[in-house]
């Protein structure tokens, strides 16, 4: 299993959904720093289930406990582990045999891929709770990169057809970011934020669920991060994202639209402010060449629908025969809104790799 990522800091995450728990191993952070336990709560708290009735009913408090790298509060420079319990789970819901593969969830091909010894309770080790670790790293992530003037924030720019209002590309600040990691549900367009929910509202009580966009954006990355090619910062922090359950979609600065421009509507002029050189506009999302431009970096990650409907479907069992699914669990209408921070801790582990 790839449970783990990193060149200057190695990540190991592990657990099932349903197991006793899930953590992370941090290796490699620099020794001597106290760690932030507010932020850390806080984030974890932004992303954790059983908040409203727009998420999973599942309730756990995902508090986190630092078994080893911690003395006296500060990283003691040894592996960090750090571990979540498990303590809501209803593995009754997952309990059918032969297993009963959910359309568009890891059932089928986690089975296939581990001869069917794979946990199925909850999604086991394929499930969204594996970002809780995720976001614990993000916390430490964060703190690290604050102190070097770098700030991620993030918005939910889209959910089903409801759209928010979109990042200036050039002129983000750092208060707006600050205020949308406050709120339990960030847009910039509050009126679309009452249609956003509604939205999940209507899916849910059709039996059904909904995606949609999470716009993330960094300010205060230097120019020059980065390298061309393998690493280019677009290829380090698609793999990230992408390791996030349920995001089916990347793209950059103006992303798929810059295949419908033309060259002179797409290029980013530069231009002296202040005696820095800056770009006017920033459709490549501040990154040229696999290499930051110290422009704000944009980014925007696009979820699936959550998997899990309670609308009847037709399905194969892993006997290879006809079934009628009604899941009756506790599922995410939307993964959207706890993705958010989800979202910002993953680039933050990428930065942090990278700076
Ligand atoms: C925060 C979060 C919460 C999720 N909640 C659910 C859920 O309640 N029910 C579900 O079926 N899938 C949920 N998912 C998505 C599945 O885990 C994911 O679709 C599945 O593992 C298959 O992976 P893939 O969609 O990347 O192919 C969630 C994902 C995340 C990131
Ligand atoms: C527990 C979390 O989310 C879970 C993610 C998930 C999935 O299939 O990804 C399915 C649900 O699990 P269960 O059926 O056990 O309630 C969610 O509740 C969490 O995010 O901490």
């Amino acid at each position: 299993m790839s449970a783990v990522w990193g060149r200057k800091v190695r990540y190991t995450i592990f657990g099932e959904s349903h197991g006793v728990g899930i953590g992370i191993v941090i290796d490699g952070l620099p020794a001597g720093v106290m760690l932030d336990q507010t932020l850390i709560q806080r984030e974890m708290a932004r992303r954790a289930p059983g908040q409203s009735d727009l998420t999973t009913p599942r309730t756990e408090t995902d508090a986190v406990s630092i078994i080893s790298g911690l003395y006296q509060g500060r990283t003691d420079g040894s592996p960090l582990c750090a571990m979540i319990k498990n303590s809501d789970t209803r593995s009754a819901d997952y309990a059918a045999e032969p297993r009963v593969f959910r359309p568009g969830h890891a059932d089928y091909t986690g089975f296939i891929k581990y001869g069917g010894h794979n946990d199925p309770r909850g999604g086991g080790h394929f499930s969204g709770r594996l970002t809780a670790p995720l976001v614990f790293a993000g916390a430490i992530a964060k703190q690290l990169l604050t102190a070097a003037g770098i700030s991620i924030g993030a918005h939910i720019a889209q959910i089903g057809d409801v759209k928010d209002t979109a990042f200036d590309p050039v002129a983000i600040s750092e208060t707006t970011l600050a205020e949308l990691g406050k709120s339990g549900f960030p847009t910039l367009d509050l009126e679309a934020a009452a249609s956003m929910r509604q939205a999940i509202h209507s899916a849910r009580e059709q039996d059904d669920s909904v995606g949609g966009v999470i716009e993330a954006a960094v300010i205060g990355l230097p120019a020059g991060m980065g390298d061309p090619f393998f690493d280019s910062v677009e290829s380090v922090l698609a793999h990230l994202l992408f390791s996030i359950p349920a995001v089916k979609g990347v793209e950059f600065g103006a992303g798929f639209a810059l295949a419908g421009m033309r060259g002179h509507q797409a290029n980013d002029s530069f231009v002296k402010h202040a005696d820095k050189i800056q770009t006017a506009t920033n459709n490549n999302g501040g990154i040229l060449g696999g290499i930051t431009s110290g422009m704000p970096l944009l980014l925007r990650a696009a979820f699936k629908p959550t998997p899990s409907i309670a609308r009847q479907q037709n399905t194969l069992n892993a006997n290879g025969d006809t079934e009628v699914l009604v899941i009756k669990g506790r599922h995410d209408p939307c993964i959207v809104p706890r993705a958010v921070p989800v979202v910002e801790a993953v680039i933050g582990l990428a930065i942090w790799d990278m700076l």
